[in-house]
């Protein structure tokens, strides 16, 4: 059975908590990867919680969890918009993606943020529940893996 749900974070979710709070909170990337373990590991889980502000280090990432994995939870971050290869790398993984924002990109500036072009590529998206986005998409992957989807 599947047993690793990988989490990857996009650019400058590393200053998360100190970047822009009235937008994405006062939770550091560390308390969001605990509120994902805290899901994940008493379902028996493997969780591997990873942030980048390199592209082509996504996009490894990406390939490297093309296959075998129970579900990847993705935040782009500014990758959203204009990372075409991390989209490639995207439609070869052979698992459920679920695209994750913290905030609400479609109440944000209509030009060019609410238009994510990963979202034609993952299986669902969450975006503007707050950090709490992330433990929903992790628990989301495992009801699925329960229901065998
Ligand atoms: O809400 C979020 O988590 C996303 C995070 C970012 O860093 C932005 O570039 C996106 O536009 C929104």
């Amino acid at each position: 059975m599947r047993q690793t749900i990988l989490v990857l974070n996009g650019p400058n979710l590393n200053l998360l908590g100190e970047r822009e709070p009235a937008i994405y909170g006062h939770d550091t990337l560390a308390d969001v990867e605990a509120m994902c373990r805290a899901v994940a590991e008493p379902a028996g889980f493997t969780l591997d919680f990873r942030q980048t502000n390199a592209e082509h280090e996504m996009v490894d990432w990406v390939q490297q969890g093309r296959t075998g994995l129970a579900g990847i939870v993705i935040n782009p971050a500014a990758f959203t918009y204009a990372a075409y290869p991390v989209l490639d790398a995207l439609k070869l993984v052979d698992c459920p993606v679920i695209e994750v924002h913290i905030s609400n990109i479609h109440r944000r500036e209509a030009e060019w943020r609410s238009r994510s072009i990963m979202t034609q590529v993952v299986t669902g998206i969450i975006s503007g529940l707050g950090v709490h986005g992330y433990p929903l998409a992790v628990q989301h992957l495992i009801w699925r893996i329960g229901r065998g989807a």
